[in-house]
This record gives C-alpha cells, structure tokens and sequence, in this order.
C-alpha cells in the first residue's frame, strides 16, 4: 500500500457548495464542509465512472449522487459490480493489481483519485466492514485501538475505545473482558467488534460488504438496528444480496444489473413498490438474479 504525500493544496468545490478547507492528507476535513447537518447533502458523487480489470469492463459510466447521513444499499446480481462500486469508494481496489479506474468519485466535493490523495487517509475517513468478521489475533481492546494508535492518537485511548465498543452496541456484552481476545467472541459479536474498530477513528463514512451474510438471524438483526443507528451519525453504504434486508434498512437503493450498470437510483420505497425500469421490477420480483 503506498502512502502517497499530498503535493499541493488545491481543492475542488461542487457549484453549490463552499469551497472546503484542505487538509494536509489532500482531502477535506467534513467539520469545515459546510451545511454538514443537511440531511440531503451529497457527500459522496461518482461521475461518468469505469472500473476494468484487465480489459474486462465491472463498472459501465457510473453516475451517483449519495446523501450524508443516510443509509444507502447497493443490490444486483451476483457479477453486477457492486463490490467493484465500493471498493472504489475508499479506492480499495488500488490493491487490485489488475483493477483500472476511470472517471471521477468525489467525496466532499474532491476526487478521491487526485494525486495529492492519501489512501492511507482516506481510508480513515471512509471505513470499511467486510462479508466475514475478520477481527486481529489481539485483545477486544486492541482491536478497536488499533486505528488510533497508528494515527498516533494516544490520548484517552480507553475511553475512545470504550465509546466505539458503546456505539457498535458491543460495550454492554464485553464490558470487564477487554482484554479477552477478539477471537473469543460470537460471530455476531465479532461483526460489532470490527465495526468498532471503524468508527474508533471517527470516519464520515462506512462502506459495508455483506456484512451480515455470514451471522444467523438474531445477530442479523442486531446488525441492522446498529446500522440504522450508525446513520444519525455516519453516511452508511452497504452491499447487500438480501432484498428484504435493503428494503428494511436502507433510506436510497442503487440497483446494479448485469455488466455494472446502474440502473435505477431512488428512494428505497420508490425502488421497491413502484420501480421505474422493467429490468428493475423484474430483479425485485425475483424474476432473474
Ligand atoms: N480481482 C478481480 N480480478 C478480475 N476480475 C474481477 C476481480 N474482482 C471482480 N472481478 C470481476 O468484476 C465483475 C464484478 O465483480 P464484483 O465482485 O464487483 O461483483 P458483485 O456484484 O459484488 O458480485 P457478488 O454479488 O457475487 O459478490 C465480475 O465479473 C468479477 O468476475
């Protein structure tokens, strides 16, 4: 992973919004940004974006506006690219050998692509939750530590763990056992533990990959009352195989049909009863994917 410096301090504003203040990771600090507790505004926006591994197109002239603060699910098939689609939110797929990026994918207004972007910092501001809880070999406490100490934020580590163990809902169960290993906890447990663990560093966003696929259904759905809850304070993008989930817990649905195209972008309620495209109705109702 290359921790590429920011190389000027230019920074892009959107026509409607005031030019933000630049830090030094070549990214905004979303404090500065403006009318942050809008509930509509757009925080992150992909532009005419094209995702190729080798010559094989994943993602087809992708255009998206997604509101702060708001739960937004990506469904489609198996194949559609929504993984692709997340991954290049906090551009993780510059881990991807093959994976080329085209276009354009603004958070805050600035292009995560730039060259004076830090991955490593923007990763910290976008966080991310994968389909299996994948915590560290290391105690509760060290887990949801970690973010921060390699920030070099030292100060009140217990109590900032203590906090994010509080807002992924963990805190109660494991209060007393943080120093117990992470390993020792319940599937469900150890979900909300790694979602701790990307809140500790107090990002705008989380990017969530199927992160409830591997639970059974109670820890399910403690997963999904946590999420609607996380959304009062963080902008939620999660991919999802489970329609019922999305339509459940979601506030805007993006549908993605074959050779990653998105299709249908809307209110969740919109998506579900009364979808504008056939294709989109026919996925709904189960009629192919
Ligand atoms: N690392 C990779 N190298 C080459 N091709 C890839 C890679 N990752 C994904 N692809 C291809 O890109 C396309 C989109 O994959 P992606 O995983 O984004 O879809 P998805 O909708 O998330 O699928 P699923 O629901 O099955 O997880 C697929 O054709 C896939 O084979």
């Amino acid at each position: 992973m290359t921790n590429e410096q920011m190389t000027s301090s230019e920074t892009e504003s959107t026509d409607d919004q005031p030019a933000p203040t630049p830090g030094t990771d070549g990214l905004v600090d979303s404090a500065d940004a403006g009318a942050e507790t809008e509930t509509d505004r757009t925080l992150l926006e992909a532009r005419d974006l094209d995702v190729y591994y080798g010559e094989e197109r994943a993602l087809d002239s992708v255009d998206i506006e997604i509101p702060e603060k708001q739960v937004t699910a990506v469904i489609g098939p198996s194949g559609c690219g929504k993984s692709t689609f997340l991954r290049c939110i906090n551009r993780m797929n510059d881990l991807v050998d093959a994976a080329r990026v085209e276009g354009e994918l603004l958070f805050d207004g600035k292009n995560v692509y730039d060259d004076d972007v830090d991955p490593v910092a923007l990763r910290r501001k976008i966080g991310m939750v994968f389909q299996s809880p994948n915590p560290f070999p290391k105690s509760i406490r060290d887990n949801v530590a970690y973010g921060l100490k390699v920030q070099g934020k030292d100060r009140n580590v217990d109590e900032k763990v203590r906090t994010a163990l509080e807002r992924a809902a963990l805190l109660e169960e494991v209060d007393g056992q943080l120093d117990s290993s992470g390993l020792d906890l319940s599937g469900g447990q150890q979900q909300r533990l790694c979602i701790a663990r990307a809140i500790a560093p107090d990002p705008d966003v989380i990017l969530m990959d199927e992160p409830a696929s591997a639970l059974d259904p109670v820890a399910t759905s403690k997963i999904e009352d946590l999420i609607e809850d996380l959304s009062e304070e963080y902008t939620v993008v999660i991919v999802t195989h489970n329609m019922q989930q999305a339509a459940r817990i979601s506030d805007k649905t993006a549908v993605f049909l074959t050779g990653g195209e998105l299709v249908e972008f809307d209110d969740t309620e919109k998506i579900f009863e009364n979808p504008e495209h056939d294709r989109v109705e026919d996925y709904i109702t189960g009629k192919f994917g």
